[in-house]
């Protein structure tokens, strides 16, 4: 189906076309009501979603279009355990990850999530009490994360956001460049660390690569043999490959391949959150997921968050033309939100093809980027408030502080609060004329100054406010982004849990890796070539002609 030729597509880009001349700021004062019409209150959350360039008729045509694209269809899908992922011919169960009770995807699924959990419960029950330990029988102290992408981002975000000091100190390790690995081990004691290596595949190299440093770090301190056995742990939805690698049949935790990567922390690849939190935690994180879930499957259209954030999105980017959003926390804790969500969203929703194969002639999702709100405001809220591109912007907030000095957190959200409403309400040439005169500027330098202080205002922002910082809180946030992106996916007529275009990459450099081995680099486009060949020229050792070591390219 080409969804922009339904007539509820063609009836949101008129009204787009009129909303160009619209303020935001004036519609507020159209309507007293907006600010509460335009809110959501949800168990621990306030959701504003006033400050975006929307009206009602505008709201009432974007769910009219989620009706056309069957939403609430393809919602009851998802949960019911269809196979929605249809490119590689799975269904998409994270949910059932996080189902208090026997749920709708059927009895096998319950009982295998309800398996794979009880084991990490019951390994980090003792992990955390001192019951594990290493080839010298000392026991663990510390854990370093092997793993990437979904494997990595979803735990080591919810690790940071809610860390307490407890036995055990968990670290993460993503990048092939050593420096990272290199970092971590030079921290790490080998007799009481424990090393889990997560990979949904078994078969990335950045991590594969990652792994096989550590055994060679162990050489000559214990034998390869008592290293895997004792101090590695594998999570992974490739059991076999796992058990190939080495690994202990007992310390290898698995989950389903219905689980995509980047919706993965919520099975076994959770383990890390478990170790550093405490199991009780990571099931109150997804008691939280479960609370939204819930909303999104029973709450109506309109009054349902995911799906107004997810037609908000659609609205600024598809219709609009706002390519951009921007994730921008007020919480030193969620630091890695932003880069959480690049990859939840980008991964999902970067697509040009359309379910029935053709090519997408819309903007489909937005490019997602951000950092911390009041680190951002130091750098790129420039961009934001007076470039030439709008970027609407999601600012997350909690309302209880996460420390207890005196004097930053009224501040720290004051900021926040400001900089929504001055992307809103920016500043008119004669607003900046009339202060650059009470300042008593004269006519000739009001005339020259006041264009660059004018700010246009009217860039669109929704807010999110948690009561606190909490498992619950950050469960339901994290599944509210997720459902929103479905959202979005659904009614741009894409596969979201799929990420072919990750492929072509990673074959790419394997096959230069076998190049570099035989010094081979004819046919290769000329540039390529040229920096290949300077690689080899002034690379040293690791450039030179010999066989490719480890895992890379297998
Ligand atoms: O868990 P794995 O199989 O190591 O993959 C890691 C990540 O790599 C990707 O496949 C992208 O390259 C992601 O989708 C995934 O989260």
């Amino acid at each position: 189906m080409d969804v922009t030729s339904l007539p509820e597509w063609q009836i949101l880009e008129a009204r787009a076309a009129v909303v160009r001349g619209r303020r935001v700021a004036d519609l507020f004062q159209i309507d007293p009501q907006r600010a509460q019409k335009y809110s959501l209150s949800l168990p621990g959350m306030l959701l504003d979603f006033s400050k975006n360039l929307i009206d009602e008729p505008d709201l009432a045509a974007l769910l009219a279009l989620a009706d056309a694209c069957d939403l609430a269809d393809w919602r009851d899908k998802l949960f019911s355990g269809a196979p929605i992922n249809a490119t590689e011919g799975r269904p998409v169960l994270h949910t059932a990850l996080r189902e208090q009770a026997p749920g709708s995807a059927g009895d096998a699924v319950s009982t295998r999530v309800s398996a794979e959990l009880a084991q990490v419960r019951s390994f980090v029950s003792r992990l955390r009490s001192g019951g594990v330990s290493g080839y010298s029988c000392k026991k663990f102290t510390r854990l370093v994360c092997l793993g990437i992408g979904g494997s990595n981002l979803g735990p080591q975000m919810v690790v940071e956001a809610l860390a307490q000091p407890g036995p055990v100190t968990v670290d993460f390790v993503s990048n092939l460049d050593g420096v990272e690995l290199a970092s971590a081990l030079a921290q790490a004691d080998p007799e009481t660390t424990l090393f889990v290596v997560s990979s949904k595949t078994f078969t990335t190299a950045e991590t594969l690569t990652n792994a096989e440093s550590v055994l060679r770090w162990y050489a000559g301190r214990a034998s390869r043999e008592q290293v895997l056995s004792k101090h590695f742990v594998g999570i992974t939805a490739n059991t076999e490959k796992a058990k190939a690698f080495g690994i202990a049949p007992e310390h290898i935790f698995s989950f389903g391949d219905w689980v995509g990567g980047r919706f993965s922390l919520w099975s076994s690849i959770g383990l890390p959150i478990a170790a550093a939190l405490g199991f009780e935690a990571f099931e109150r994180l997804l008691a939280g997921a479960a609370v939204m879930d819930r909303h999104f499957r029973e709450a109506p259209l309109a009054r349902n968050a995911p799906v107004l954030m997810g037609l908000i999105s659609l609205w600024n980017c598809s219709f609009l033309g706002y390519p951009a959003h921007a994730i921008l926390p007020y919480n030193q804790k969620l630091h890695l939100l932003p880069a959480y969500l690049q990859q939840a969203d980008m991964e999902s929703n970067g697509k040009s093809v359309t379910r029935d194969g053709s090519a997408a002639h819309y903007r489909t999702g937005p490019l997602i980027w951000g950092q911390l709100g009041i680190n951002g405001q130091h750098a790129f809220y420039q961009y934001l408030h007076q470039g030439t591109e709008v970027v609407p912007a999601d600012f997350i907030g909690t309302v209880e502080a996460d420390h207890e000095l005196p004097g930053h957190h009224q501040r720290l959200l004051c900021n926040m609060l400001a900089q929504a409403r001055a992307l809103m309400t920016g500043v008119s040439v004669e607003e900046v004329r009339r202060d650059l005169h009470a300042r008593g500027l004269g006519r000739e330098q009001v005339d020259a100054l006041a264009p660059f202080k004018v700010h246009t205002g009217n860039r669109p922002s929704t807010t999110i406010l948690l009561d606190r910082l909490e498992p619950e809180s950050l469960g339901a946030l994290i599944a509210l982004y997720e459902h929103k992106i479905f959202v979005q996916g659904v009614i741009l007529q894409i596969y979201s849990f799929d990420q072919w275009g990750v492929e072509l990459g990673k074959g790419l450099a394997a096959e230069l890796e076998q190049r570099f081995a035989g010094a081979d680099f004819d046919g290769l486009d000329a540039s390529t070539k040229q920096l290949a060949e300077y690689l080899r020229a002034n690379g040293g050792n690791e450039f030179s002609d010999k066989t490719p070591e480890g895992v890379m390219g297998a």
